[in-house]
């Protein structure tokens, strides 16, 4: 019996367009002046900090680090600091009414029959926690947030490694066999079917023939009562 459901973000609620074409140009536009202004602020400081670790550059300047982040954005590298920056970049878009949170017309009503059959609703994205809840909280349908039970992001390992599910399944509290994880990424399906997890993935776009998922082309098509 599933007793609760995680889902991705890009490919699976949300277009990955909605993400290429709209959060990564917004986040790329306003990064430098974003840096320049408040990296002197604990948290910005913080995912600066992880960026120069991550570059193995200890000592990049402001400008050097600007230079390195434009191109994670570029080769859409899930680094955590320049995902922590995108999600602080993005509240001002969001707030400002400059977009909304993509979401498929099939994700709220599936997450409204899947509330009322009393399973809990999880996030576990590459986007950091409050990118996520800035996602779900000015979203096409207004704001979600309230449907979910909590959220991860690669705090708690990448969504490729097998452990971050394990870690997920232990924070959440279930048994790995009574969890259901939605990706559109095959290899991240494949981690979560190796921690115990029942798997489903999103087709949005192109079939997947490396796949052996169960596979559904919109959220309509998940019965979590079935598994
Ligand atoms: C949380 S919204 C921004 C999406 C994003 O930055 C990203 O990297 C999406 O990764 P996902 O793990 O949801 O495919
Ligand atoms: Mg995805």
């Amino acid at each position: 019996m599933i007793r609760a459901i995680v889902t991705d973000i890009e490919g699976t609620t949300s277009d990955i367009q909605f993400v290429h074409s709209v959060l990564f140009p917004y986040a790329r536009q306003h990064l430098a002046a974003f840096v320049r202004e408040k990296h002197a602020d604990e948290d910005v400081a913080a995912a600066l900090n992880a960026v120069r670790d991550e570059a193995g550059t200890p000592q990049a300047t402001l400008d050097q680090l600007i230079t390195t982040l434009m191109g994670y954005i570029d080769e859409d590298r899930k680094s955590p600091g320049l995902k922590a920056l995108q999600g602080m970049i993005w509240r001002a878009g969001y707030v400002d009414g400059q977009f909304t949170g993509h979401l498929y017309p099939d994700v709220l009503p599936a997450f409204e029959r899947w509330q009322q059959q009393g399973i809990s609703l999880y996030v576990y994205s590459s986007g950091s926690i409050a990118a996520q809840k800035l996602l779900f909280g000015y979203s096409d349908e207004g704001d979600l947030t309230s449907l979910f039970s909590g959220y991860f992001d690669t705090g708690v390992g990448a969504k490729r490694e097998t452990q971050s599910y394990r870690t997920i399944a232990e924070k959440i509290g279930h048994a790995p066999g009574s969890l259901l994880f939605l990706s559109d990424i095959h290899q991240e399906l494949d981690a979560a079917a190796e921690a115990g997890w029942h798997t489903v993935q999103l087709i949005r776009g192109e079939a997947d023939n490396a796949s052996r998922h169960h596979q559904v082309n919109d959220f309509s098509q998940i019965k979590p009562e079935s598994i």
